[in-house]
């Protein structure tokens, strides 16, 4: 009997315990795996990965959930009281139904693996440009809004880095601060590293070769590039454009159009024109960048992206195009959008407003009017280094992170309408998306209730942890139905040689009762309400009016015909181009016939 006992003993000790890998960091996001195979494939080669095994998946989870809100914790520049005081976790959430877990569904983490399958495929249209950009072609594309050129363009970066990791060898700018934060990158004058660019090319040029550390650094940049890309190019004078493309010849000792760097420029002239250059008091009338010397010898005939995404419904499309063009010919179409649209979620339409003050002052009032405490939620800013290798002071850090559309400081309240200003790895919720705040909840809690935890797509490991503290983040409720507990994310403006200029750590959420139509270029809205009474430049009210995706979600006020004005030289220019691609294509169709018959 002692003999079979102690048998048994030893069988037991020499069974494998089960183990537990918490991963706080890992290419799935947070997730609790149960074996060291699965874990070791999310964390192998992950830059920055963390995680930790356990012998129970109690332990696990709440290792997970602390260091979740340990990453997530706010700024030390402000109390960490200020977070948790107040309003209890949000008490909607269902307790669980059991003591743990469920072993092999917890939702939170699912989700992220979800996220990897909802990945979007180029159209034809789309991969015929990457391709022509893989065989080291220039080009410039075109398209109206939501023809897919910001994710066109995403994609071409990640191909280029992909196939060549030096980040010298490519320039990601934008005509734009705004516009390069989206891609990743630096505004075209900083890249090129030419101030205000009021000075000809050659004295530019000369003063980089003539100047010994600074200088030598920006000859280096000009000389290493082998593929620059700038989006919104039409927001580039044309003048200015002429200047690089000279500076390029003579810094590179290189006569082929544009010193032989590979050109990609995307954007859509309808949308955003230069803006007017100054010299002293002399205001300089600024061109067009097709209408440039140098355009047609640098990229040739543009391409053009027809298939629109953003909207399915073909007569908004048309509707879209008659503003695009500035040639409204059906306006009973667009007065009968005049309509109030009520929405039966208590979600209302973010309003389209073309001055920034006039955004906050219809965001407090709406926040205002709300019951309850207000939660505030600073950013944590960080300062990095210039192009120069210099650390930047705190004032140029401010006027940086004050292009980011996360603000340094947003107050929330239970029932405030908000968007995402992130794409996150949950799939189906994308920088644009409208929700509401429903509760506030620590992150211990939210994964306790298996509530997701908002995780950030193709997200960098995180830098400086901050520090520790129980915080309330708020849970909110997206049109889709679904509910995320939104925690800090990273906004990151990077210098012209790729580094981290300066850095904002914010919940990535803003009140969104109200938007300035300038911070809502390139944005995909899903309920939209645009009052055309103010003053729009041109192509203002097409830009507003085309972030709407449907026309049911959409109301304009005030709609008159000479509200949506487009530029004379644009029309003309786009006609053209367009009857050069008609033709191209019935000399493809005869060309197609002749073989068949032949
Ligand atoms: N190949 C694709 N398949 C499915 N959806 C796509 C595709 N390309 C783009 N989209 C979607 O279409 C919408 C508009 O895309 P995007 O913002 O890239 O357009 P855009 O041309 O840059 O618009 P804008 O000029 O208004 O900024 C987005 O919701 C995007 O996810």
């Amino acid at each position: 009997m002692k003999r079979a006992l102690s048998k048994l003993k030893l069988a037991s000790n020499s069974m494998p315990k089960p183990k537990y890998y918490a991963v706080a960091q890992g290419k799935e996001g947070p997730k609790v795996y149960h074996n060291w195979d699965e874990c070791s494939k999310n964390v192998s080669r992950y830059p920055g990965a963390i995680h930790k095994s356990f012998s129970s998946l109690e332990h696990a989870e709440t290792w997970l959930a602390s260091s979740i809100s340990l990453q997530a914790a706010p700024s030390s520049s402000r109390p960490v009281d200020s977070f948790s005081h107040s309003q209890k976790p949000y008490s909607r959430i269902a307790k669980p139904k059991a003591p743990t877990l469920a072993p092999e569904v917890v939702k939170a983490y699912r989700s992220n693996t979800e996220a990897s399958t909802s990945k979007i495929t180029l159209s034809d249209e789309q991969q015929a440009v990457l391709q022509r950009i893989k065989r080291g072609e220039n080009i410039f594309f075109s398209g109206s809004a939501g023809t897919g050129k910001s994710v066109l363009l995403r994609e071409i970066i990640n191909e280029l880095k992909n196939r060549d990791p030096r980040s010298s060898t490519l320039g990601i700018t934008a005509s734009t601060g705004i516009a390069a934060i989206n891609i990743g990158g630096c505004t075209l004058h900083s890249w090129a590293g030419i101030g205000i660019g009021n000075e000809s090319a050659k004295k530019m040029a000369g003063k980089f070769i003539g100047q010994a550390k600074h200088g030598s650094m920006l000859l280096d940049r000009w000389k290493h590039v082998k593929t620059l890309i700038i989006d919104e190019i039409s927001m580039v004078d044309g003048q200015l454009f002429d200047k690089l493309e000279e500076m390029a010849r003579l810094l590179r000792g290189n006569d082929a159009p544009f010193g032989g760097i590979q050109l990609v420029l995307s954007g859509d002239f309808f949308q955003l024109p230069p803006v007017p250059n100054r010299n002293g008091d002399e205001i300089i009338t600024p061109v067009f960048a097709f209408d440039a010397k140098t355009w047609e010898i640098c990229v040739g005939r543009p391409v053009t992206l027809t298939r629109v995404f953003r909207q399915k419904d073909q007569t908004f499309v048309t509707l879209l195009n008659a503003m695009r063009f500035g040639k409204i010919e059906n306006v009973e179409a667009f007065t009968a959008l005049a309509r109030e649209v009520t929405y039966t979620d208590g979600l209302q339409p973010t309003e389209l407003l073309s001055r920034r003050e006039e955004v906050e002052r219809v965001n407090n009032r709406r926040l205002d009017q709300l019951p309850g405490n207000c939660e505030t939620y600073e950013a944590m800013d960080s300062r990095g280094t210039n192009s120069k290798g210099e650390k930047v002071s705190r004032e140029q850090m401010e006027r940086l992170l004050d292009r980011l559309v996360a603000p340094q400081s947003v107050g929330l309240k239970v029932g405030a309408q908000v968007m995402l200003i992130k794409n996150l790895a949950q799939g189906r919720l994308v920088n644009g998306s409208l929700g509401q705040v429903i509760g506030f909840s620590t992150a211990h809690d939210a994964i306790q209730r298996h509530v997701p935890i908002a995780d950030q797509e193709n997200k960098q490991p995180q830098h400086n942890p901050p520090p520790e503290g129980a915080q309330l983040w708020p849970l909110v409720r997206y049109t889709n139905g679904e509910e995320v507990l939104m925690i800090p994310q990273e906004f990151t403006i990077n210098n012209a040689d790729g580094g981290m200029e300066a850095r904002r750590t914010q919940v990535p959420l803003i009140l969104a009762w109200a938007l300035s139509v300038h911070k809502s270029q390139g944005q995909t809205l899903e309920r939209v309400k645009v009052d055309l009474k103010q003053t729009f430049e041109k192509g203002q009210a097409y830009v507003a009016v085309s972030r709407a995706t449907t026309m049911e979600h959409l109301q304009i006020l005030n709609f008159h015909p000479s509200k949506v004005v487009a530029h004379p030289r644009v029309q003309q220019w786009y006609t053209e181009i367009d009857r050069y691609r008609r033709v191209e294509e019935e000399m493809d169709m005869d060309d197609a016939m002749e073989a068949y018959y032949s």
